[in-house]
């Protein structure tokens, strides 16, 4: 099958257990499309978290299979897990910013690891930084910043490299409502400009509203629905043929 319609991830009756414990996901099986927006909700508890793990590679399923990129995530030897990664982009709950690292040198991170030229790396920060709003933040450190500051700059961090999916764990958690949206748009630009997939677990399901085209996925106790029908269909981005990046 074409690798677009085969999708860019896919899940196939995926459960997860830590340790002993009784599974917190259990029969996951969907796929999803390249250029797709999707939004993951669910309340506390649901294991929205522990699903975007998997699709960060952070953790193996306990059983089941998963594909990304046309590859198989749970026999692929460990060394090659960094190569994948690289494609995605990821806004952990908790920020996870180098401590000691200005804000600039946080989102300049990615840039300066794949051998970007400097020119362009404090061209392409600068810009980014304006859009998050936090350009008079550029040289303070994250123990200095405000929760929502660090937030934008974990955001800022993950979109900076253009990658094929960026996966955000509840990235307005810690912003104002008006920022909120301002930082929807921005994934959403990324969505419609760059191509990039989108998956955003949020328990606000206020913003569900703010992208019309989203695909929501809704995790209760482990299980997925399917409220918009994001897990039976191809969605709109993918036409047979059709030319988003891959
Ligand atoms: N490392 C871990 N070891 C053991 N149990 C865990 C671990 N991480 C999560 N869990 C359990 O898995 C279940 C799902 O947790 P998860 O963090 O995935 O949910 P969530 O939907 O993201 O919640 P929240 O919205 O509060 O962040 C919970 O019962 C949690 O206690």
């Amino acid at each position: 099958m074409n690798d677009r319609l085969a999708g860019q991830v896919k899940f196939d009756n995926v459960g997860l257990r830590y340790g002993t414990d009784p599974e917190v996901l259990s029969n996951l099986s969907f796929t999803l499309y390249p250029g797709s927006f999707y939004f993951l909700t669910g309340a506390s508890g649901a294991g929205k978290t522990s699903l975007l793990k998997l699709l960060y590679l952070a953790q193996r399923p306990s059983r089941g299979a998963i594909r990304m990129f046309g590859q198989d995530l749970v026999t692929m030897p460990r060394e090659r897990l960094p190569e994948l990664r690289r494609r995605l982009g990821v806004v952990f709950q908790n920020f996870r910013l180098v401590p000691y690292l200005t804000a600039f040198d946080n989102v300049a991170l990615p840039l300066r690891l794949a051998g970007t030229d400097e020119k362009k790396v404090v061209k392409s920060v600068g810009d980014m930084l304006d859009w998050v709003g936090l350009s008079h933040r550029a040289h303070a450190v994250p123990p200095t910043m405000s929760g929502g500051e660090q937030q934008r700059v974990a955001i800022a961090r993950a979109v900076i490299v253009r990658p094929k999916m960026l996966i955000a764990d509840e990235p307005t958690g810690n912003v104002d409502p008006d920022m909120a949206l301002k930082l929807l748009r921005l994934f959403e630009s990324l969505n419609n400009r760059v191509g990039t997939t989108v998956v955003v677990a949020t328990h606000d399901v206020h913003l569900l509203k703010k992208v019309p085209d989203s695909l929501i996925m809704r995790l209760h106790k482990g299980q997925l629905s399917d409220p918009t029908g994001a897990l039976r269909y191809p969605p709109r981005a993918v036409s047979p043929g059709g030319g988003e990046p891959e």
